[in-house]
């Protein structure tokens, strides 16, 4: 297989979770969102994420809007099982719904109880803009959207944070307190669940129409522009304005 020369990639992903292979939908994605990476990978959430400086109340606000995404995303890889045309696909991604809801509301269920949330704190916390439109564009490509497109949609949710997760814990802090939250993005047995949906999005783009295919590549950028939004909006502890 030829690699694509490190020059194309970001320095902080110069060994990604993908295999870059030539011609994928994933290796132009990839290379094509760059400098987005870059700007995710180096915004002050995660810098100050990493050196364990990250306010208290920047991630309070982040793991509750985190709580509300993950039931969310959690129904949109729902409705990509049920679209999938193949069974093996039914179950990964009825699989990957389970672990977002169940999981994922362990682990905050454990920062809930290290941060003095409580769950009437969370029900009673409003979805912010920013979380609610990343949730309301993963909804409204999954019903609405391609099968092929909904995968390129929900994609950059696990690939981004196997990067980022794996980025930050190569430099995270000693005793940083958010250590959990680092462990469970830089795991191995996340990054297998990432390369299965690398592949399997691959798989449906090589079968894809050129529309299609465009159209992946436009839910694959939006997605990813979300991610940023979602973190970014955490940190401003953005609320609505009215
Ligand atoms: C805003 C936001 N984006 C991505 C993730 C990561 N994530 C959420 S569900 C899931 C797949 C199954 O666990 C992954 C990788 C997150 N937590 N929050």
């Amino acid at each position: 297989m030829t690699q694509i020369p490190d020059i194309a990639r970001s320095p902080a992903a110069t060994d990604p979770l993908s295999p870059m292979k030539p011609g994928a939908f994933s290796t132009k994605a990839w290379q094509d969102n760059l400098t987005l990476y870059e700007t995710i990978r180096t915004m002050p959430f995660n810098e100050e994420l990493a050196a364990g400086t990250l306010s208290k109340a920047r991630f309070t606000q982040y793991i509750v809007q985190d709580a509300h995404y993950l039931i969310g995303f959690g129904r949109a890889l729902a409705i990509a099982a049920a679209k999938a045309p193949h069974p093996d696909q039914i179950v990964q991604f009825s699989k990957g719904a389970e672990v977002a809801i169940v999981v994922e509301r362990s682990l905050h269920g454990s920062f809930f109880d290290d941060f003095g949330i409580t769950q009437d704190m969370f029900e009673t916390t409003p979805v912010s803009p920013g979380c609610s439109h990343y949730v309301s564009y993963l909804l409204a490509t999954a019903w609405s959207e391609p099968y092929e497109v909904v995968l390129a949609a929900l994609l950059p949710c696990f690939w981004i944070y196997a990067e980022i997760g794996r980025d930050i814990h190569a430099r995270a802090s000693e005793n940083n307190p958010y250590q959990a939250w680092i462990d469970t993005y830089a795991g191995e047995e996340f990054h297998d669940a990432v390369r299965a949906m690398i592949a399997t999005t691959d798989a449906a783009a090589a079968a894809a129409s050129a529309n299609n295919l465009a159209r992946m590549h436009f839910s694959y950028r939006r997605a990813t522009q979300l991610e940023y939004m979602f973190w970014d909006s955490a940190y401003r502890l953005e609320d609505w304005p009215v």
